[in-house]
């Protein structure tokens, strides 16, 4: 097949991650005889530098007639001053918009090798095997804001339809796993919780044969860490989601383990590892690249319908995993490179085992 890739390797470790992503993909290109097409175009920070915009319209276009598009991260100290008129996030958060990828998925899985390490206790992170439907296009990052002097406004709105979307995204991902929803909200305090719950509890009926349970945030923030297996598909608003999946991040590990699609009902994927720039590490070769490798496998599903190919590329992140290469963050010694290395030999085995079989 062939197909469209916009890159945008943005700031920090994005480059350096991005770049392991698409090594991934060139390899399943070539051993499945399909033509993928990378071009690489600027956001975030380095884009306001070269062209005064973090979403530059060229950039825009290109990801809008693209088949997918694979983001690395935005922003850094750099650009951070709080009197800054433009923030690279700004043009990640209008990437979002303009794609309409309403629904951001951010799966947490816990390999075994990697719950020895938690300081959590290892049989609670047995099986754990979540899905989180984190949406990406609503809420306080897209509210009105306000400013004074000394007074500040973040503007929260959702409406049903945008609950609605969202939520049948959730439910129709629970029928293909383990049939049960988890939607949070804080609908004993904010009224676009109360609008959420109702809005989700309606849509559940279309679902009869999916478990719909509620929570609330707060208490949500802590069962994620006593009882991580108890939960499927976790469902959430723009910004519980972010904070919920940097949480679980250490359930897996690391936020450099993973992975991120965002999907809307138009053509184009949005893929990018839910971790940032990194700028502590940036530029010394040492960042985690698996899950900027994991999104890559999440464009072959979602956007390219390639699951076998994005099976095999999660298989061979396991067996990497499995046979104790890790980078830094992980407790290891490996680089970027190391890393990225191990997963592309791993493909290879499997192919050539496939091959002798
Ligand atoms: N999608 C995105 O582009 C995105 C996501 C989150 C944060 N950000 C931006 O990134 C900048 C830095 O934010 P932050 O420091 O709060 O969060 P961060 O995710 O960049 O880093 C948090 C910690 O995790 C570590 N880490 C993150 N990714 C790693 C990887 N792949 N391998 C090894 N270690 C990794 C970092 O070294 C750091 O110690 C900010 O400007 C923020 O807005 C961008
Ligand atoms: C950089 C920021 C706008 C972004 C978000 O909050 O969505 C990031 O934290 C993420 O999780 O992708
Ligand atoms: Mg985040």
């Amino acid at each position: 097949m062939k197909a469209r890739i916009a890159v945008l390797p943005g700031d920090g470790i994005g480059p350096e991650v991005t770049a392991a992503a698409v090594s991934v993909l060139r390899d399943a290109a070539a051993r499945g005889g399909h033509e993928f097409e990378f071009s690489e175009h600027a956001i975030g920070g380095c884009a306001i530098d070269a062209h005064g915009d973090p979403l530059p319209a060229e950039t825009l276009i290109v990801c809008k007639q693209a088949d997918a598009v694979l983001l690395g991260a935005v922003g850094g100290p750099r650009w951070s001053d709080p009197k800054a008129k433009v923030r690279p996030e700004q043009g990640l958060l209008r990437l979002r918009a303009e794609l309409g990828v309403y629904a951001n998925l951010r799966p947490v899985r816990v390999h075994p090798k990697l719950a020895a390490l938690s300081p959590l206790k290892n049989e609670r992170l047995t099986g754990v095997d979540l899905l989180f439907v984190r949406e990406l296009t609503g809420g306080a990052y897209f509210g009105a804001k306000t400013r004074t002097a000394d007074v500040a406004t973040d503007e929260t709105k959702y409406t049903t339809q945008e609950v609605e979307r969202v939520a049948r995204r959730a439910f129709a991902l629970a029928r293909g796993r383990g049939r049960r929803v988890t939607s949070v909200d804080k609908a004993n305090v904010l009224e676009t919780s109360r609008l959420w719950r109702e809005t989700v509890q309606r849509v559940a009926h279309e679902f009869p044969d999916v478990a719909l349970e509620h929570q609330l945030v707060d208490s949500m923030a802590m069962l994620l860490l006593t009882r991580p297996a108890a939960y499927d598909v976790i469902v959430t608003e723009n910004l519980f989601g972010d904070i919920l999946t940097d949480e679980a991040a250490a359930l897996a590990g690391s936020l450099g383990l993973l992975p991120s699609a965002s999907l809307g009902d138009g053509k184009v994927g949005l893929y990018e590892p839910i971790h940032g720039s990194a700028p502590d590490i940036a530029g010394r070769g040492v960042a985690n690249p698996l899950g900027a490798i994991l999104s890559a496998a999440m464009l072959l599903r979602h956007s390219l319908g390639l699951a076998d190919e994005a099976a095999a590329i999660e298989a061979a992140v396991d067996r990497v995993l499995d046979a104790g290469v890790s980078t830094r963050d992980l407790g290891g010694d490996a680089g970027t490179r190391e890393a990225t290395a191990a997963v592309l030999a791993a493909l290879n085995e499997r192919a050539a085992s496939k091959e002798a079989a």
